[in-house]
């Protein structure tokens, strides 16, 4: 047995014997612990987040202040920027780590991955998602990945032509809505629109009435509590209102709709009829067997999609407005591609190559999923933030949560140099970041990597290219401001969202 296995026997040993044994096992683990850590030439972290307060109450103090200013990202960044991309502190008597350090990342999403674990996410997503992939880890995750990966190989067969109609449907809405227009609501109907006609086998805007509106806002309220929650992390059980458990059942009771439909049709027109319509309810269904299982994942899969994909439209136009020099560039590469042809498929969107560079700079600028925490399920190493010059690796404790902020990752002078800060999609023609490898993860890495990534990047790919071709005049609106990005005030849930939302003006 090795130094870890001997110390998780003890472990083990330790929940159930008398103090004074316990006493002496914890001696042992703890000088266990220690060896291992030596054996691999781990040092402590010496960079720790400065603090006042009894408790370092200060640290959240001020970390309420910079949430509450909508300026959350833009506050750590002082730390990052000063302490380097690790460091550590102590909040109640725990000690936590943060790392922005790629090497540390691919530690945790890939090399090491089966040393990690997601920790409080499960019982802060729970009332809202259920049983399924975003909430599960180890066996019962590794079978929800395969039943949903098995339905994104089906969808990455399909041809962009899907998202014809969600398209033609905002196109003509922006259309209706002269003068300055807001984006960031459209976009969110739009990722609802095709989210819902993947995964119920329709849109749900095609529902009539009350009960999509009911859908919708119950929707959007339980994501921006279940946020919160995630934000409380091991305190998760202080906020679940009344308000929350009752739009978790709306939205359970909503997707639900959809599962009976599917099963009832599977039942008239047999498996195959129905799997014209509700393919993705049905092959799950024939693997779970269990309508409450399929329906729990469906509603996985549209946290997943929707805000995230509406997120990133966002951003691009946000920057497109702001930069018109990188607007005009892309426009004329839209009309050298499709000659002004609203046919859009994916051999002509992948052509756009200054596209993918402009899509690529708006994720490393404002990834959708800013940041992440793992907690370690045993104990382990990380390569990297350890010792006076923050290179030897650091010995972490199991339950130790670490916090990776892929936002500060993607901002760091040493992967993106001076210029870090600015919008230059330039930047993915040249050689220069070839080898970024952990350093550019905006769908993350790894065996958790995101399903949805092609179905993402084609959905938006299509709808910005059309968007851009219907108004030419499109621009900043005169009286907006512009700063820095990043200085601008963002509205964090589970994305991080402009808040002031995206406004041009259409022409
Ligand atoms: C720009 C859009 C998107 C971004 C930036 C994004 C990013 C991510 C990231 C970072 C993760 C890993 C989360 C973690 O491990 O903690 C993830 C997971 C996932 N994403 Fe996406 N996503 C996007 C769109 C989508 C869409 C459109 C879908 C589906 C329609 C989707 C489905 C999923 C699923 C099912 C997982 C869970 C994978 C697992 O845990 O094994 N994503 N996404």
């Amino acid at each position: 047995m090795g130094l870890l296995g001997q110390f998780e026997y003890l472990q083990s040993l330790f929940e159930t014997r008398q103090l004074p044994l316990r006493v002496a096992i914890a001696s042992v683990i703890g000088y266990l612990v220690y060896s291992f850590g030596d054996q691999h030439g781990c040092l402590p972290v010496q960079t720790w987040i400065p603090y006042k307060w009894p408790l370092a109450l200060d640290i959240l103090k001020r970390q309420y202040d910079a949430s509450s200013e909508q300026q959350l990202l833009l506050f750590q960044s002082q730390y990052f920027d000063k302490l380097g991309p690790n460091m550590t502190f102590k909040l109640f008597g725990n000690q936590g780590f943060l790392t922005a350090d790629p090497k540390n990342v691919e530690a945790i999403l890939a090399t090491n991955f089966e040393d990690w674990e997601l920790g409080s996410r499960r019982p802060g997503l729970f009332p809202m998602l259920g049983e399924g992939i975003f909430t599960q880890d180890g066996r019962p995750w590794k079978h929800s990945r395969e039943l949903l990966r098995r339905q994104f190989v089906r969808i990455h067969r399909q041809d962009s032509h899907v998202f014809d109609d969600h398209v033609n449907d905002l196109i003509t809405k922006l259309k209706s809505a002269s003068g300055v227009v807001d984006l960031q609501p459209h976009f969110l109907r739009f990722t609802l629109a095709t989210t819902t006609a993947l995964i119920f086998g329709e849109p749900v805007i095609s529902v009539p009435g009350e009960e999509t509106d009911a859908f919708e806002k119950s929707f959007d309220y339980a994501s921006y509590i279940s946020a919160l929650r995630l934000r409380l992390a091991d305190f998760e059980w202080i906020w679940k209102p009344a308000k929350f458990k009752e739009a978790c059942a709306v939205i359970k009771d909503f997707a639900m709709h959809f599962v009976e439909l599917a099963l009832k049709e599977m039942e008239q027109s047999g498996k195959e009829a129905a799997s014209e319509k509700y393919a993705f309810i049905i092959e799950l269904y024939k693997e779970m067997q269990n309508p409450a299982l399929v329906r729990d994942q469906l509603v996985h899969v549209l946290i997943a999609g929707r805000d995230t994909t509406a997120c990133l439209m966002s951003w691009t136009f946000f920057l497109l407005v702001r930069h018109p020099e990188v607007l005009a560039k892309l426009r004329t590469e839209i009309q050298d591609v499709t000659g002004g042809s609203s046919d859009m498929s994916r051999a002509v969107i992948s052509k756009m190559k200054y596209l993918r560079c402009v899509i690529n700079e708006v994720q490393r600028l404002y990834p959708q999923l800013p940041f992440n925490v793992r907690v370690a399920a045993k104990t382990t190493i990380l390569p990297s933030g350890g010792g006076p010059d923050g290179n030897s690796p650091v010995l972490i404790p199991k339950h130790t949560g670490i916090g990776y902020s892929v936002y500060h990752m993607h901002r760091q002078k040493s992967i993106y140099g001076d210029d870090r800060n600015s919008f230059r999609p330039e930047r993915w023609l040249s050689p220069e970041l070839e080898s970024v490898g952990w350093g550019f993860m905006p769908f993350h890495g790894g065996p958790r990597i995101c399903l949805g990534k092609d179905f993402a990047l084609t959905e938006a790919s299509y709808a910005i290219i059309r968007i851009i071709q219907t108004f030419p005049e499109l621009k900043l609106p005169p009286d907006l401001p512009i700063v820095p990005t990043g200085e601008e005030k963002q509205a964090m849930t589970i994305v991080v969202m402009s808040a002031d939302g995206c406004k041009v003006s259409l022409g």
